[in-house]
């Protein structure tokens, strides 16, 4: 039987976070250190569904902007593509809590925002941007403005946006996190239809253990700071998830027992 050899598309290496800042008044000044992160290393593979879980301030925010190049390494590296990641990079695309879409554009435009800062044709771009309005179920939606959208719906346009850069990695830093609990169920059904459309790489943030779960190929447990990689877990149970799902209850009792407890 032919093996198959998962690639690595990302890669983590020892790598530490500590934030400093100065406090006190002239003359008595001192340099302040929190810890957050603490010689971290794993690999990110080819078009899996990775979900990096952990307590409340554990640094997974942080070790993601990291990953994304929008936050500095102290100590170690993280490699994309073989090379070291110094700053933003187009083929790694952030989605954030709180999608910041522009507010005077449309779906459409929005949309189309990245693929035509990169110089694409309007009829290519429109093409791609109708395309990816589809997949995440805003078909008929193109001409309204961000004020006209629900919050599931504008997180829709986020994560079409996303899709439109085309990006080799998707790094979502709990992209439901605002959403009430009905809207976020349905967007973790709809992101996971959306991601067995079109693979692509993903590494999804959370602090909920039924999201990581419902989602995940492989979970990343954190601990509490300064963070290290407490477990590893592999999920295998077939999607469509259920949260009631007999498996599904004992690996979330299992990690949440694993789990390290925050004040
Ligand atoms: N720019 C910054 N400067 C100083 N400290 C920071 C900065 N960003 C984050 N921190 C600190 O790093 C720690 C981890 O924060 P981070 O947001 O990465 O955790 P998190 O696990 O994503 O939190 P949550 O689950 O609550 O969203 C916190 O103590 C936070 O105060």
């Amino acid at each position: 039987m032919e093996r198959s050899v998962k690639e690595s598309v990302l890669k983590v290496e020892n790598v530490s976070k500590i934030f400093s800042r100065e406090e006190g008044s002239f003359g008595q000044k001192k340099l302040v250190e929190n810890h957050v992160i603490d010689q971290v290393t794993f690999d990110v593979y080819e078009n899996e569904f990775l979900v990096i879980f952990g307590p409340g301030q554990s640094g997974k925010t942080t070790l993601l902007k990291m990953m994304a190049g929008l936050e500095k390494v102290t100590d170690g590296i993280i490699e994309f593509g073989q090379k070291k990641i110094s700053g933003p990079n187009p083929q790694l695309g952030f989605v954030y809590q709180s999608i910041a879409l522009f507010p005077w554009l449309t779906v459409m435009e929005n949309v189309e925002f990245g693929p035509k800062v990169k110089g694409e044709g309007k009829v290519e771009r429109r093409e791609k941007a109708q395309h990816y309005i589809e997949l995440v179920g805003l078909g008929g939606f193109e001409e309204r403005y961000p004020a006209q959208l629900s919050g599931g719906m504008k997180q829709r346009v986020g994560i079409a946006r996303a899709y439109a850069n085309n990006p080799k990695i998707l790094l979502m830093d709990e992209p439901f996190g605002a959403l009430d609990a009905q809207t976020r169920y349905m967007m973790e059904a709809e992101i996971q239809k959306i991601w067995q459309k079109e693979k692509r790489t993903v590494v999804f943030v959370t602090n909920n253990i039924e999201e990581a779960l419902f989602l995940a190929d492989r979970i990343i447990l954190l601990t509490n700071c300064p963070t290290k990689i407490k477990s590893e877990y592999h999920v295998s149970l077939p999607h469509p998830r259920s949260y009631v799902d007999k498996e599904f209850l004992k690996l979330r009792q299992e990690i949440t027992n694993n789990m390290d407890r925050t004040l």
